[in-house]
Order: structure tokens, then sequence, then C-alpha cells
């Protein structure tokens, strides 16, 4: 990584990535649907809550270990699923998941991935999975499914709250498209056409998801992927208990709360206010992940106390990967990491199974998504 100055926060990489990034793919990454009012409440909801800390209790270097999904994870961090890393720095998924593995994170590549399963599976030295968008073209699910149960991915998420790409003002304004040589070659090209087709005005993005993704799909589809695979499945998008419970009597194994960092539902609840009735509703039946707004460790400790197992980074995990590769992924999630351990110390915590809802004050928790 060559910078001029040390980059000690994770908004530190923030500031160099938008730097380095052209203004189009920028805008790509740091934007949301809408006003973006959801963005900005993801963050606002987060900072509203106070920590508790105990003191005196004689607590050493905390431990930060923990399962998921019956695994061992050295850290309750994984990379949230994002497209098309490739735009961001040349040896894309392969970067990011050396670098979430040689933090001890997750990582969950996504469906848009521009490096083979089999790349991504030979450079992961941690927890790998895979995330799906519900394609028309089932065919295509079918063989994903297959190659990454073969290639050792360890769980699949499909993300349900994208029946289409909504409507992101930034992207509409830029009319991004995906540039040519960026290509998720583990699909068909003839399925991913579109999203190389610039058109003044639109998002290639949003035209290429009207065009494949299955609007029609309902829990009862669920079947039919889980007839197709043994490994663990996750559903990623859920806000609603309603949700998560469905989720659980469907046969899921986890739910990803999230409102997909503000890139979809404008005004939709922040997935911090949503996760304490979620995990109180699907307690010990389901893994609970969470993503939005992760930005600093004691940011990790709100969540877990909320509920969450693991806290999925997103938009940080591509800045540190244009900063630096993989070298960036390590360094932003292990600024994360330290930072975790650095709170729990501070708050009196040893292990992450002392980590509950009575480290934040009653009237500090979300009463909803929104600002006060
Ligand atoms: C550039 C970008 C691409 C994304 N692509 C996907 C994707 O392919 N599949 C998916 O489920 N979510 C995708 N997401 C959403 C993330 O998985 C995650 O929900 C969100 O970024 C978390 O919020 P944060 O960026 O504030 O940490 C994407 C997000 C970004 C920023
Ligand atoms: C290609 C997009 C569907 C990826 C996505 O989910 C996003 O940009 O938020």
């Amino acid at each position: 990584m060559t910078q001029e100055r040390a980059l000690l926060h994770v908004r530190d990489f923030e500031e160099e990535a938008r730097r380095r990034l052209s203004q189009p793919v920028w805008d790509y990454l740091a934007g949301g649907s809408g006003d973006e009012s959801a963005v900005h409440a993801n963050q606002a909801v987060l900072d509203r809550l106070g920590l508790r800390p105990r003191v005196l209790t004689g607590t050493a270097g905390p431990d930060l270990g923990t399962t998921l999904l019956g695994r061992p994870l050295r850290v309750p961090l994984g990379v949230a699923p994002m497209a098309h890393h490739r735009l961001f720095h040349p040896e894309g998924e392969v970067a990011t998941a050396q670098g979430a593995g040689s933090a001890g994170a997750l990582f969950i590549a996504s469906i848009f991935a521009n490096r083979t399963l089999q790349e991504m599976a030979g450079a992961a030295s941690g927890p790998l999975w895979l995330q799906l968008y519900w394609l028309r073209r089932r065919d295509q699910l079918e063989k994903l499914v297959a190659s990454a149960e073969e290639a050792g991915f360890g769980a699949l998420v499909l993300t349900v709250d994208a029946p289409v790409v909504a409507r992101r003002p930034r992207d509409l304004r830029n009319g991004f498209s995906v540039p040519a040589d960026v290509r998720a070659v583990n699909l068909d090209s003839s399925v991913m056409a579109t999203t190389h087709r610039a058109v003044t005005g639109t998002s290639a993005l949003a035209a290429h998801s009207a065009e494949q993704f299955d609007t029609s799909v309902g829990w009862a589809d669920l079947a039919w992927l889980r007839g197709r695979t043994k490994l663990p499945l996750l559903l990623k998008g859920v806000l609603t208990t309603q949700d998560a419970r469905l989720a659980v009597e469907h046969g899921m194994d986890g739910v990803v709360v999230s409102n997909h960092g503000g890139r979809q539902l404008p005004g939709a609840v922040t997935a911090v206010a949503a996760l304490p009735e979620i995990a109180a509703a699907v307690r010990g039946r389901c893994a609970v992940l969470v993503d939005g707004a992760f930005r600093h460790g004691s940011d990790v400790l709100k969540a877990l106390a909320l509920g969450a197992d693991t806290v999925l980074i997103g938009r940080p995990a591509l800045w540190g990967l244009t900063c630096g590769g993989s070298t960036g992924v390590a360094a932003v999630l292990g600024l994360l990491r330290d930072e975790l351990a650095e709170a729990m110390l501070l708050c009196g915590l040893p292990g992450l199974d002392l980590v509950d809802r009575t480290l934040l004050h009653p009237h500090d928790r979300p009463p909803d998504g929104r600002p006060a």
C-alpha cells in the first residue's frame, strides 16, 4: 500500500479509496437508493447507541473466537457479498479472499464475482460462502450451486431484498455500466451482457436485474434450492420477525439482517433497529448475521450486544481492496478486529459469551430505524 499518511481508522481508507477511484465507480460503491437517507440512517442509528462499560473486572486481552454454523471463526467478522471486485483492484475477489482469511474473517463471494469459484477457494484460508440472486435462468443457479459445493464453499446466501436493483440516482446520472473486461465469470456471458451496455440516463445493473432476476419466487420455491444442496442456506435482506420466522420454518440455517447498505428499499428500517427483535424471534434456531455501516470495532460490539452472531462489513472491505489489494482488505478487517478487542477490554469483557444487551442502556436502544 503506497500512501502519504498512515491509515489509522477505517474512514482513512475511505478517503484514500475515493481519491483513487473514478467518479462513476466511486458513486456505485458509495451510493444508495432514493435520497440515500437509509445510508445515513444506518450510521446514525449506531452512533446513537452508547456502550456501558463495567470497570475493575480484571480482564486481560479478550478472546474474539466464536463459532458460526458450527464452524470456528477467529473473529465475529465477515466480508459482505459485493459484486465486481475487479472494479476496485485487478486481482478482484482473490485478493479479498486472501485478505479476509489472513484477518480470520469469513468471506461471502457475490454471484457476480469476477474470479472463478475455484480461484477464490484456492485463495481463501478462512470460511468462504457464496451469495446468490434468484435468476430466471435456473439452470445457471443449479450449475453454480453444484460448483460451489464441489469447490468447497461452506454455505449459500440467497439475497431476497432485491427482486430488482432499486433506482440509485448516482448510477442513473452516470449511466453506470460494468466495463467489458470486468466479467462475472461464474455465469454464462449471455446472462451478463446487459450489465456491460451503457445507456445514458440509465443504470445497466438495474436494466440487467429487470431482465434476469426472477421476481416470481416465493417461500415455496426455497424447497427447490434446498433440494439441490446439502450446504447450509441463509437468507440475506431480512428485516422483520415474520420473515425471520418463515426462514426458520422453511429450513434456512441463518438470516442476514440487512437493508443492503441503504441501496435497495428507500426509507427501509435499519438492520440495527430490526436486529434485537429478529434475534429474539429466532434465537438458537438459526444463525443471525447483520450488516450496514459498521465502521469501528465499537460498532461491531453494539451489534453483538443486540444479538448478532457475526457482523458483515461491506464498503470498507472494498476501500481496503482499492488501497492495497489483499493487504488493504486485511488491514481494514485487522483494524476492526483490534478495535473490537480494545472496546471489549474497555468494557471489561473477556470473551464474546459475556456480550449481551446490558451493554447498552435501555434508552439508547433503537425504537425504530430513524435517527432522532
Ligand atoms: C459495491 C457494492 C456491491 C454490492 N453487491 C452485492 C451483491 O452482489 N449481493 C448482495 O447480496 N449484496 C450486495 N451488496 C450489499 C452488501 O452485501 C451489504 O449488504 C452492504 O454493503 C452493507 O452495508 P455497508 O456497505 O454499509 O457495510 C453490495 C454493496 C456494495 C457497496
Ligand atoms: C450487481 C448488483 C445487483 C449488486 C448489488 O447488490 C448492489 O450493487 O448493491
